[in-house]
């Protein structure tokens, strides 16, 4: 035998010296036979422990070909078939040396111990942020230990202040009287159909900028036009996800050299960051000039700019547009996208939406009617309207905005359910399947059911380890509360006015992506409600 051979016969997994060196007196049609013994061996062995676990775990490979075949019919269908048939929790194989090996989980007790009793041992982990920190930089979605903590503190008590609440609230109205209800208007006056997923998707982003920015890019201005920063941030997070579908060697090569998807994520961050910047300067004068006292801001930038580090130093720009930056991800495309499912399912339970409109009547006939047809509903009657909150968590029970989160393992641990988990293991909690699980929600799991989350008639909320589309513990969505408030008043606001009637052949599918996203949008018509004479008309 030559080398080369004994090369060849060093390089195939599982072999070592000393075998090469065992080869080295075997005639060589003997070593192509010992070979071919132990490739049938690996390969039977594995598909015998594949099937065990439910996947054939193929030699090299790993479980990478059910993955393929499974997306290519409904990935978010396939993880739940598979969790179900594993009792909840399932053990990814991925190909020999990549980072493709993960826990899968949708069993509620793994759940609470993720995301609350062990939760320092779970961290979102270096691999997600080193993915995401062009983008995302030291954000809170991306942050861990302090530097979350800090943001995490200073957000929380801004978002659960009055001033915060009574901003919103404003913003919302105007976003909504003085722009969507006039687009839909002229939808409805024209009879022409729209994406209602992406007039929603524009809504919020302009309501997110208003919060965390303090200014409106005008997303849903007539004609919707494209506004640049919108679009930036929109490429910008696409071109993200893709580097978790690219192997890290690769993405980091095309970004060396500024190429492809990345030379694209280049050029978004930087028109999002000349936006972020140019709003970072005009508050920073703003505020120093003592203008601040007559326009009383309550945004999260102002709040932020305010305040001191530990050693009392202002913070920086690069720091003020990550804190922004972030919640605009978290807030543009969750609610949007949560209206948008609701929406379709109504159109598939004309009862529910039946229910709803009771609701609604109930508060406008206390008003004495809606005449003008220009009611605009108070925070205390959206508070009011439960079976609207039921019919809306249960779309999100069934379409979570968030379909899959994921977590990274800091010390050896076992799940409650006895999974081994070592040290560096990705978590993937999903979300989407745990909404389907009989185990969880019972025979009609499947079933739109808002009644299902009501107790003499009011709303009652479950554990978020159950119903975990908003997170669970110490990480909570900490936009839960405003997210109800502004889905409960654009909702009660549209159902008042128009009958929302989905285009018959529509396709209607998710995407993949990080947020469940319709793949082919939502295509309506609108039906003016009979006796409600509909604004801007
Ligand atoms: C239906 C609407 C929404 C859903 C389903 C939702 C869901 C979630 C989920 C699953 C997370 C955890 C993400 C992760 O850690 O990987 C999260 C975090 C967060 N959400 Fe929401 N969200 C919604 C709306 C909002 C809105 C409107 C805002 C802000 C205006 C917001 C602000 C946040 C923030 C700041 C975090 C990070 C919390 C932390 O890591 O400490 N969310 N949300």
């Amino acid at each position: 035998m030559d080398s080369g051979k004994q090369t060849t016969v060093t390089d195939s997994p599982g072999a070592s010296a000393a075998d090469a060196g065992l080869f080295r007196f075997l005639p060589e049609i003997q070593v192509i036979e010992i070979l071919m013994a132990i490739f049938i061996f690996v390969t039977i062995h594995s598909l015998r422990q594949g099937r065990r676990q439910g996947l054939v775990v193929w030699p090299v490979v790993g479980m990478l070909p059910s993955l393929l075949l499974g997306i290519r019919k409904d990935m978010y269908e396939w993880i739940t078939g598979v969790l179900d048939g594993q009792g909840g929790t399932f053990v990814f194989r991925g190909p020999w040396f990549t980072n493709l090996h993960c826990v899968l989980t949708a069993d509620p007790r793994n759940l609470e111990h993720l995301l609350k009793v062990k939760f320092p041992n779970f961290p979102k982990g270096e691999y997600f942020r080193s993915t995401v920190c062009d983008l995302l930089g030291d954000g809170i979605f991306s942050a861990d230990d302090e530097t979350w903590r800090r943001q995490r503190k200073t957000a929380s008590l801004e978002f659960h202040s009055a001033e915060f609440r009574s901003m919103t609230a404003q913003s919302l109205v105007e976003l909504v009287h003085s722009r969507l209800l006039p687009v839909l208007a002229v939808a409805e006056a024209q009879r022409a159909p729209i994406d209602l997923q992406d007039v929603l998707l524009r809504l919020t982003f302009d309501n997110v900028c208003m919060i965390a920015f303090g200014t409106d890019p005008g997303c849903l201005r007539p004609g919707l036009p494209e506004i640049p920063f919108a679009k930036a941030f929109e490429d910008a997070t696409e071109a993200t996800i893709i580097r978790f579908i690219t192997p890290t060697a690769i993405w980091k090569a095309l970004r060396y050299f500024d190429l492809g998807s990345e030379r694209w994520l280049r050029r978004s961050i930087a028109v999002v960051d000349e936006f972020a910047y140019e709003v970072i300067r005009t508050r920073r004068e703003e505020l120093s000039s003592g203008e601040q006292t007559r326009t009383a801001r309550s945004d999260l930038l102002t709040v932020f700019t305010k305040l001191r580090d530990e050693d009392g130093t202002p913070y920086s720009d690069k720091f003020l547009r990550d804190v922004c930056v972030n919640l605009i991800l978290a807030g543009r495309d969750t609610s949007s996208v949560a209206l948008a499912w609701f929406f379709w399912l109504l159109n598939r339970h004309p009862e529910v939406e039946e229910r709803i409109l009771g609701e609604i009547r109930k508060i406008t006939d206390e008003r004495g009617g809606d005449e003008d047809g220009e009611l605009v509903f108070k925070p205390e009657e959206v508070k009011r309207l439960e079976y609207l909150h039921a019919a809306l968590s249960e779309a999100l029970r069934l379409y979570p905005s968030v379909p899959v989160d994921h977590k990274e393992v800091v010390e050896d641990d076992v799940f409650p359910d006895g999974t081994v988990l070592k040290k560096g293991t990705k978590v993937i909690y999903a979300i989407f399947s745990m909404g389907r699980m009989e185990s969880i929600w019972g025979k009609d799991c499947r079933d739109y059911k808002p009644e299902r989350w009501l107790k003499d008639g009011r709303f009652m909320s479950e554990s978020a380890y159950k119903f975990t589309a908003f997170n669970g513990g110490p990480r909570l969505c900490l936009g839960k509360d405003f997210a109800y408030y502004q889905m409960k008043f654009v909702a009660a606001s549209i159902l008042h006015r128009y009958h929302v009637k989905v285009m018959e052949n529509h396709p209607v599918v998710p995407k993949m992506a990080l947020t469940m996203y319709m793949k082919y949008g939502l295509k309506i018509t609108l039906c003016a409600r009979d006796g409600t004479k509909v604004v801007g008309k």
